[in-house]
Formats: structure tokens, sequence, C-alpha cells
């Protein structure tokens, strides 16, 4: 069987030969958890389908999403992510991270600063190797774009104000009083799909603990709730930022664990630091 692969994934031509096992390795960043392939060994025909199947918890491998990892012409390698719906997402901060370790782990590069392209752009990883291991990633995320900064919406019935800020991916970020008040499951699905965002969005509830430290928990377009979302925690320290409730180094502290957070002042980029996991190997059949 043949397959015919693109920039965006599925449209740019190679003929390359498909294979019928396939080799995966699932990975975290701070518990969102995604299934990665490497592409230029196991290309996939079918990417947005094997999403959704293969992160079912039950009946497929259990994941927030498939992440593959490509090669690139302008790049060290590339990066295409799918949520666990099977919709593509243009850029992923905890796979990103994964993905740096991913690559220097297995042998397919030997350098510690490497550059990943994305659907929103060339994203520059810097890795911290510890006898042969990746222990920290950070991750130019580049320049934040703010949106409107209290925007306000009703949903379920309540009010809301939230900051729109896109790093790549759409976000909209709630502060609250008191995290332990959010019902999510039932919020997010209204907000994700709210009429004023007909791409959908990111939500990320935050409360603020200190000028240091935000508690966020978030609901990801395409996956639902998961432990940790890396764009989240970058537009949610970029949000709190812009509404005078932090500095410009945070601690996000999600359900999964912290990412740190930096807002360069000269630059305008953003720089998220934080782990990434191997979790285990595995193959399986198309
Ligand atoms: N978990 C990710 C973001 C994944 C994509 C997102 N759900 C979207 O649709 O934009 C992260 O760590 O950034």
């Amino acid at each position: 069987m043949y397959c015919y692969k693109t920039k965006s994934y599925n449209n740019k031509i190679q003929g390359v030969k498909m294979t019928h096992q396939v080799k995966f390795t699932k990975m975290h960043g701070t518990g969102n958890d995604y299934i990665y392939v490497n592409t230029m060994l196991y290309p996939l025909a079918n990417p947005e389908e094997l999403a959704v199947k293969w992160s079912a918890p039950h009946t497929g491998i259990g994941s927030d999403g498939l992440v593959l990892i490509g090669p690139s012409d302008i790049a060290d390698f590339s990066m295409h992510i799918y949520n666990a719906d099977g919709s593509e997402a243009m850029m992923c901060g905890n796979a990103s991270r994964c993905i740096g370790k991913y690559v220097y782990e297995k042998g397919l590069t030997k350098k510690k600063t490497i550059t990943l392209e994305t659907l929103s752009g060339i994203k520059e990883l810097q890795l911290t190797v510890k006898r042969k291991k990746v222990t920290l990633v950070t991750v130019d995320m580049g320049a934040p774009t703010i949106g409107e900064i209290a925007l306000e919406l009703e949903a379920g019935g309540k009010q809301y104000i939230g900051t729109v800020i896109s790093m790549g991916n759409p976000h909209l970020v709630i502060f609250v009083e008191n995290i332990a008040k959010v019902n999510l499951s039932e919020i997010g699905p209204l907000l994700e799909h709210h009429p004023l965002f007909p791409h959908r969005t990111n939500i990320e509830f935050a409360q603020v603990i200190t000028e240091e430290e935000i508690r966020m928990k978030v609901w990801e377009r395409g996956s639902g709730i998961t432990q940790a979302c890396g764009t989240g925690a970058c537009a949610t320290a970029v949000a709190a930022i812009v509404n005078g409730k932090s500095g410009r180094l945070t601690n996000i502290i999600m359900d999964g664990g912290i990412l740190s957070i930096r807002w360069d002042n000269e630059s305008n980029h953003v720089y998220m630091t934080g782990e990434a996991i191997k979790v285990f190997n595995g193959t399986i059949s198309l």
C-alpha cells in the first residue's frame, strides 16, 4: 500500500511505502500524554482517524492525541499534532518538549539545540542532558498574539470575562477566585464551542496564588480535560501579565505538574521549561 503525505501532512506527495505494524512511543509532558510515531520510518496515511482510534482509553492505546515526528526542509524535524477527536492543531507545547527528548534519546540527532517545524512556525528547543538522558526542555514558543483582554461572554447561564491569547493556537483564559468551584466538564464544552469562536478554542481557568504562581486547569479543544497544556500554560502566564496579576516569570501549576513560563521583555518571546517523560514503547497493527 502507498500513501501520500503533505506539508500539512496530507498533501505533500511522496509515494512512500506503507507499513502494517507501527512502532510508537507513549510519552507525557506534565501528564499531557500523546502517542509519538516517527513517520520517517512509519508513514501514516490517515492520522486523523488513527488519532481517534488510538487515543480511545478502553479500545485503543489511550492518550490525549497523536503526534507525528517527520523530516523538514527548513528545520531539524517537523511535528504534526492531532487531538483525540482527530482535529489537527497548529501547535503543542508539551509535545514539542517530548519530541526533543525522543529525537535525542533515539539517536536521531546529537544536537542539544533543535529546531522544530510546526504549523505555527519554527520553534527552538534547548535540551538539558544528564547522563545521556534529557531531563528538561526549554522551548522558545515565539511571540504571543494578544486578543481581547476582557472579553465578556455567557455560557450555561453564567457570565464570564476572559482574555483571548494565541500561542499559535487559540486560548481563552478566565481568572477565578476559587478554581475548586469550577465545573470544568460542564462548562468546558460550552466555551469550546461558543459561537464567538468559530474555530473552537482551548479554555484555561486560572487562580493566581502569588505573583509567581498560578493554579490552572484546562479544557483542551478536541481532547477535553487534560492534565496539562503547554500552550495553555504560556497563554495563562501572558494573560496574567497583561491583566497586571503576575510578573514575567511564573510557575503554572496544573493537575499533571508544573511548567515554568517566562515572557521575555526584549524579544517578546515566551519560553516554556519543563520535563518530558517516556512512558513505554509499543507496536500496533494498522
Ligand atoms: N496539549 C497541547 C495543545 C494541543 C492542541 C490543542 N488542543 C488545540 O487544539 O489547539 C499543548 O501542550 O500545548
